[in-house]
């Protein structure tokens, strides 16, 4: 079965053949890749002012949903999958799987 993440990101992607009336991503790609940047920025933003607060989970949440959509709709818009990303990160895991953690982020770049 498909987590939510990857349904998302496949009906983000399928907005981009098929832009349904009323839909904010086909919007969004219609736009194109600079007012989707900006999206992004302005929801990381977002994310920092809502994490500034005490005892508000709620809220970051909600803002890192809004963030973690902008950025699916870049990849999209940059031809980049999840398995990509996973990938990336798995390679990360390879190659620094066996140090000790202070020394990670030393070797890994
Ligand atoms: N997950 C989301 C999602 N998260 C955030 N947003 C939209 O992102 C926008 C961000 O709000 P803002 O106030 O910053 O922006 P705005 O003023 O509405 O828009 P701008 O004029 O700034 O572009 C809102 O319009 C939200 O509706 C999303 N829009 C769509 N999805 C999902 O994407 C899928 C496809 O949706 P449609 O493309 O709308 O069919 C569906 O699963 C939706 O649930």
């Amino acid at each position: 079965m498909k987590n939510e993440m990857q349904q998302l990101y496949e009906t983000i992607v399928s907005r981009k053949s098929d832009a349904q009336e009323g839909s904010y991503t086909a919007y969004l790609f219609e736009k194109g890749n600079e007012k989707i940047l900006k999206k992004v920025g302005e929801e990381c933003t977002e994310v920092i002012i809502a994490a500034m607060k005490e005892d508000n989970k709620e809220e970051i949440v909600n803002e890192i949903g809004d963030l973690l959509y902008h950025l699916f709709v870049l990849m999209a818009e940059k031809g980049i999958s999840l398995t990509d990303v996973e990938e990336e990160l798995a390679r990360r895991s390879k190659k620094t799987g066996n140090l000790k953690p202070e020394r990670r982020k030393i070797e890994q770049y």
